[in-house]
């Protein structure tokens, strides 16, 4: 490995970035972005690196948003690192960046990794569908009879399976039925709420997008960072490819005139995140009459308290249907019990639920390892296991902004080859360190939480948590970006017995649900924490959640139908 340090210097808007809405970023201090820490400041007037540290970009050019929303501090910012905190161009200085537009041509835009040994595995897994009159689940993609297009777009992008997720939720929304839906990590949920919607736009004969000033999409799917949008917008125009429906992304940290511009030629699909997609509504770019279809991705990010106040403000603009005349779709691989009756106010009361077990699946095809490293030790250890690990791609899961620019500098003096992602680059150098990444030019990438949840890596081999999340949902999503579609991944985890004894419990009980070692010192830590009434956050025993509203159900290996819990019309109580 060359001894060559990717970090980019500042580009000419980088004071630009961060325009927090006074209106957004408040109150959040989840934390899982905890991105920072009191010496922040420090790092923002350049104390610790100097004027070229990609952590200054946006917020740390002295005239930053938090200090004219009068916030004053990063607390809120799950949400500024999820989307860059991004808002109406009318507050501060403009964001200039277009991001480049990506290949057009049919090759690129089919590109597709290969499924891993343990795709066939899936078959096994366990199921579970609450709810009343739920429909059978389809076993193979002809059962779902879309139309020749869809079929053609599915075979190119090499899909020949289709994963339980897709098996119980595509016949689900092709029956109109809204949906919540928790499966493990990478087991293809965006096609699951992809090939429906458009297999219904296709039926129902959509009009051409064509250039209006105000465009009505008939989709809108939101999700918490903007990487993972252009993600599912990359999806949405694969799977439309020779279609008229046209899909269109919008994300923060970019310019608000390029959104525009996007949206105005045309626009079905919509793919935003939650902020940007406010500003363009309150545009008047964007009209909510014709939405047939709500998709909340990563729903429990998107409902929790940063996002979730947006996500109100969404359901009841001026023009959006109620929820009994659109079809509201959540996907996550985590759904704490809380959200769940959160999104109740989402979903029309007889909606289904289905949860994809774990065994057999993400979890178990990621080897996941624990190891007692103190905090002063966590830098030496991470050197001796990447230099093991040599050119296999690595994710570096850290806990505030400024580590991850500490760590990478540290790595790339080690002339270990890496680069770094989280909420203060700007989004030019997210994109970058991303695109490195990817393309393996950085086998090493350091993030903080932002890039958590959802980023789909072809070969991310292995996941450290030099630092560990503070929740347990949490790590699920952070090791998941290892292991994709029945490949295999390893997750080491640093565990400091000064700050982590909190996550024993529901750490012992990950591994042990995914079959995997569980270190004695762990189980100790575990019992001497121990919890009266624990239940490992939503996890059970073979599924990461469950639906709260107690339906009666069945486990079901994929492929058989359900019984049915009791109608909620018959049955008020759900508790
Ligand atoms: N039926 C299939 N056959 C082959 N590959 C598939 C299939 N479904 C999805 N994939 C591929 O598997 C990968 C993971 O899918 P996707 O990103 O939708 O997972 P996910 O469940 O949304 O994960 P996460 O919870 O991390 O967001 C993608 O590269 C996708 O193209």
């Amino acid at each position: 490995m060359g001894p060559r340090n990717l970090f980019l210097t500042n580009s000419p808007e980088s004071s630009n970035d961060c325009e927090d809405n006074p209106t957004r970023n408040r109150g959040f201090s989840k934390r899982g972005d905890n991105d920072l820490d009191p010496d922040e400041c420090m790092q923002r007037t350049g104390g610790l690196f100097g004027s070229r540290r990609p952590v200054l970009s946006g917020t740390g050019n002295g005239d930053t948003s938090q200090s004219r929303s009068g916030s004053g501090s990063e607390r809120d910012s799950w949400k500024s690192e999820a989307e860059g905190g991004e808002s109406s161009d009318t507050q501060g200085p403009k964001v200039t960046y277009i991001p480049p537009p990506p290949p057009e041509d049919e090759d690129s835009i089919f590109a597709h990794y290969q499924t891993g040994i343990n795709f066939d595995k899936y078959d096994t897994i366990l199921v579970e569908v609450s709810g009343h009159d739920a429909p059978p689940a389809i076993l193979t993609f002809e059962e779902a009879n879309l139309c020749q297009t869809l079929n053609n777009n599915i075979a190119k992008a090499g899909y020949t399976k289709l994963t339980p997720v897709q098996k119980y939720s595509i016949p689900i929304i092709l029956a109109g039925r809204d949906l919540m839906a928790c499966a493990q990590t990478g087991s293809g949920k965006t096609a699951a709420f992809l090939l429906p919607i458009l297999a219904h736009m296709m039926r129902d004969g959509i009009t051409a997008s064509r250039f209006k000033e105000l465009q009505e999409p008939e989709c809108i799917i939101v999700a918490p960072t903007r990487e993972l949008v252009n993600q599912i917008y990359l999806e949405a125009r694969k799977f439309s490819f020779g279609t008229c429906v046209r899909a269109v992304v919008i994300y923060g940290g970019t310019q608000l005139g390029h959104s525009i511009r996007q949206i105005v030629q045309g626009c079905n699909i919509l793919c935003a995140t939650p902020g940007r997609l406010m500003d363009i509504i309150g545009k008047e770019k964007i009209g909510l009459k014709q939405i047939k279809y709500l998709v909340l991705d990563e729903a429990d990010r998107m409902l929790d308290m940063g996002f979730g106040p947006e996500m109100k403000k969404l359901i009841s603009c001026p023009g959006m249907p109620s929820k009994e005349q659109r079809q509201t779709l959540m996907f996550s691989a985590t759904f704490p019990e809380e959200i769940q009756r959160l999104a109740a106010e989402f979903l029309k009361s007889n909606y289904l639920f289905v949860a994809v077990g774990q065994v057999g699946g993400a979890c178990r095809d990621v080897q996941q390892t624990v190891l007692q490293v103190g905090q002063f030790s966590k830098r030496e250890k991470l050197v001796e296991i990447l230099r093991n690990i040599g050119d296999e791609r690595t994710m570096v899961f850290v806990e505030t902004k400024k580590k991850a620019d500490f760590i990478a500098t540290f790595l790339c003096q080690e002339k270990i080859s890496t680069t770094s992602i989280h909420g203060d680059r700007e989004q030019r150098e997210r994109e970058q360190a991303l695109g490195d990444f990817r393309f393996g030019k950085c086998p090493v990438l350091v993030a903080t939480s932002v890039a958590a949840r959802g980023l789909d890596i072809e070969n991310v081999q292995h996941v450290i948590n030099f630092d560990l999340p503070s929740t347990i949902d949490e790590y699920v999503h952070r090791i998941g970006r290892t292991g994709r579609c029945g490949n295999t991944g390893r997750a080491i985890s640093f565990f400091d017995l000064e700050s982590d004894n909190h996550l024993a419990q529901p750490l012992v009980k990950v591994l042990t649900d995914a079959q995997q070692d569980v270190p004695a010192w762990l189980e100790e830590i575990a019992f001497s924490t121990y919890i009266p009434g624990f239940s490992g956050s939503t996890r059970g025993n073979v599924f990461a959640s469950v639906d709260t509203r107690k339906g009666k159900s069945t486990l079901n290996t994929a492929g058989f139908s359900s019984s049915q819990a009791p109608n909620p019309l018959d049955d008020e109580s759900w508790d």
